[in-house]
């Protein structure tokens, strides 16, 4: 389907057409970006409140700011579908997070406007100081740096960090804090508070406005601009204001807040900013959504709404006549309320992503004993290992990606001290269009690692109940992982009644005479699917689900490599250090020879598409496990 942009935007092939445009025309341009990203996401799908809500902040950026030479980061980088438009990656926006096609979040191999590669958040202040840093060093004066950041994102832990280096240094910083009051969900804490507070505090915007006159004599007396500003720096105005203001405080001269959908004023404003040297914070609030106003309504629906009707906001549902397996991350949304209605100590801890791990269920049900810490995935962990050694079970539900930021304190705050926390670590294997940054390859390699640690992954959504009720039972007080999928799972009827599943302990799915499929995960289903299609070749395979990486069915495995001298094991995960890996581990440390074949995720960065897409890439879709199957068997040729 051929999208058409608008006659001004269908001028821009660079940032460079766009230097020109007067002020009517970057109001134009903005209405026809935000128009051709409406058109384009409907139809393709992809993130959408956020970077509906930054266009006239991505016009205005690109207006004033000499990029690529600029360098201007984007932090997550789901806000930067206008700013891709903009650069050259117009003709090619369909393509936007589809196999093949170009990358949903900035990429520095995708084009030179991408400075930084983005994906996880509050990355972006670091990464722009450090050019900032390296520009200084270099001598680079004229060159500017621009960190674009969220007010969700500036929850995160390296924000603070980062500002509390950009404070010292003389770097040419400056931070864009695009204040919408959301994250996905709504957001969280005192820092939201906080900047709400300075957008309406009576006194503290009389400060800010003498502020703004200085800047008003800047652009007047443009080369003396330094000289003012230090004067302004040394008055009790700035005194005052730097009292009452945190990011002045930290010695980042702090500007604004300021209408972010009035395009010519944030290019006055940024023309401004330019002058000034040092590292500085610009305020700028926007609405999430802004254009749409079913987005603007409910935004945590339209953050990531999938395809839809523009015209009538009908998001497009496939509609089943049978009943449909739920999505995994609703088991675990159900099942946890259900067990804490059965035990007064489980907590609930998610670090920003109530509806995308479906906690949201239990912060409704019981908001006493659920948290959402903001994006705060080490504190999220650290608290809930707080929580464990007072006697309470928290459930500490983080994406496997995202668990990747919290490896010290998972091992040692909670693994050291042995502390009962479960981990339910959600979109674990491949993440799909959201692609590298977002794939959870890497937990079974992390996890398996540390002591104590249980780590286990359910084929359904029933081993997934039982997993969670097994994990809370005060006989199994350690910390205990669980893995599970993007996606759903493959039982319609899943609230199945609770059964106890014995740690380290795997099951036979069936038995078969030429080969052995060991599966972790979903992906055991494949092997399913695998098996049926070589028994109507009279090929007789065995399938064992292993449940547990660690500790492992040792028992089981005994079995397995007395009886089978070809054996295929298959995980949707890293296979360095992974799954297979650990049954390598275990032949060689009791001597067994088997042919063994591992599939999972490769050693390399596998780019986004469809899950199965991926896992095609990778041969272990259900066609890879029967390819697999087949070629292993093949007699050897001397
Ligand atoms: C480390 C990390 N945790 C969680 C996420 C998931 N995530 C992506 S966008 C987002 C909300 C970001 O909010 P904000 O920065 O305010 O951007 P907005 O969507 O409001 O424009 C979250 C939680 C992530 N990308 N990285
Ligand atoms: C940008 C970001 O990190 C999130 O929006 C992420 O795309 C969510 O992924 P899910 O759609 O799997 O919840
Ligand atoms: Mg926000």
């Amino acid at each position: 389907m051929q999208i058409e942009p608008g006659k001004l935007l269908a001028g821009i092939q660079s940032p460079d057409d766009m230097k020109e445009l007067d002020a009517v025309q970057l109001v134009q341009l903005s209405k026809e970006l935000r128009q051709y990203i409406i058109d384009i996401v409907s139809v393709y799908g992809g993130h959408f409140g956020a970077s509906l809500g930054v266009v006239e902040l991505t016009v205005a950026l690109h207006h004033v700011f000499n990029t690529p030479v600029d360098q201007l980061i984007w932090d997550v980088g789901h806000q930067a579908y206008g700013h891709k438009i903009l650069t050259g990656r117009r003709e090619n926006f369909h393509t936007n997070r589809v196999y093949g096609g170009i990358s949903g979040f900035p990429k520095r191999k995708e084009s030179e406007y991408d400075a930084f590669g983005v994906g996880h958040s509050s990355t972006s202040i670091s990464a722009a100081l450090g050019m900032a840093e390296a520009s200084y060093y270099k001598k680079e004066e004229d060159k500017h740096h621009i960190a674009v950041i969220g007010d969700g994102a500036m929850t995160g832990g390296m924000a603070f960090e980062a500002m509390n280096h950009a404070g010292v240094s003389n770097s040419n910083l400056l931070i864009i804090l695009n204040d919408n009051c959301m994250s996905i969900d709504p957001n969280v804490g005192a820092l939201r508070d906080y900047l709400t507070d300075i957008t309406t505090s009576h006194t503290y915007n009389k400060l800010r406005d003498e502020a703004w006159k200085v800047l008003g004599k800047i652009s007047k007396f443009g080369p003396n601009a330094q000289e003012i500003a230090a004067n302004f720096e040394s008055s009790v105005k700035s005194f005052l204001l730097k009292q009452s203001n945190l990011f002045e405080s930290l010695n980042l001269r702090y500007f604004g807040p300021i209408d972010g959908h009035d395009v010519n004023h944030m290019v006055s404003v940024l023309n401004d900013l330019k002058k000034i040297k040092g590292p500085k914070i610009l305020h700028v609030l926007t609405k999430k959504g802004k254009g749409y106003s079913l987005a603007e309504k409910d935004q945590t629906k339209w953050h990531a709404p999938g395809t839809f009707d523009k015209m009538t906001g009908e998001i497009f549902k496939k509609v089943y006549e049978t009943p449909q397996p739920p999505k995994y991350q609703e088991v675990f949304g159900h099942t946890i309320v259900e067990l804490a209605e059965q035990n007064d100590k489980i907590m609930g801890v998610t670090p920003a992503m109530p509806s995308g791990s479906s906690l949201n269920i239990m912060m409704k049900a019981m908001p006493d004993r659920s948290f959402d810490v903001g994006i705060a995935e080490q504190h999220a962990v650290t608290f809930s290992a707080g929580l464990a050694t007072q006697g309470l079970v928290p459930f500490c539900n983080i994406y496997s990606t995202f668990m990747q930021r919290a490896y010290d304190q998972v091992i040692h705050d909670v693994a050291i001290q042995n502390l009962h926390v479960v981990f339910c670590l959600d979109r674990a294997g491949f993440a799909g269009a959201d692609g590298p940054t977002h794939h959870g390859c890497y937990d079974i390699a992390y996890f398996r690692c540390i002591p104590n640690m249980v780590v286990s992954a359910p084929m359904n959504e029933k081993e997934l109940r039982d997993l969670m009720y097994t994990a809370q039972l005060p006989e199994n007080a350690r910390p205990f992982s669980i893995r599970y999928p993007r996606g759903n799972g493959v039982m319609p009827e899943w609230k199945t009644p609770f059964e106890k599943i014995e740690i380290g302990k795997g099951r036979k799915i069936k038995d078969g005479d030429d080969l052995a499929y060991l599966t972790l995960g979903h992906v055991g289903n494949y092997a399913i699917e695998a098996c049926e299609r070589l028994a109507s070749e009279n090929i007789s395979a065995a399938h064992y689900d292993m449940r547990f990486v660690k500790p492992l069915d040792e028992e089981l495995l005994h079995e397995v490599f007395k009886n089978h001298k070809y054996v295929i094991t298959v995980e949707d995960g890293s296979l360095q250090g992974g799954f297979g890996s650990a049954l390598l581990e275990f032949m060689a440390d009791h001597g067994y020879h088997s042919k063994v074949v591992r599939l999972g995720i490769p050693d390399e960065i596998i780019e986004h598409g469809s899950q199965l897409e991926l896992q095609r890439e990778c041969g272990f879709d259900p066609e890879g496990l029967y390819q697999s199957a087949k070629k292993i068997l093949e007699p050897v040729s001397v």
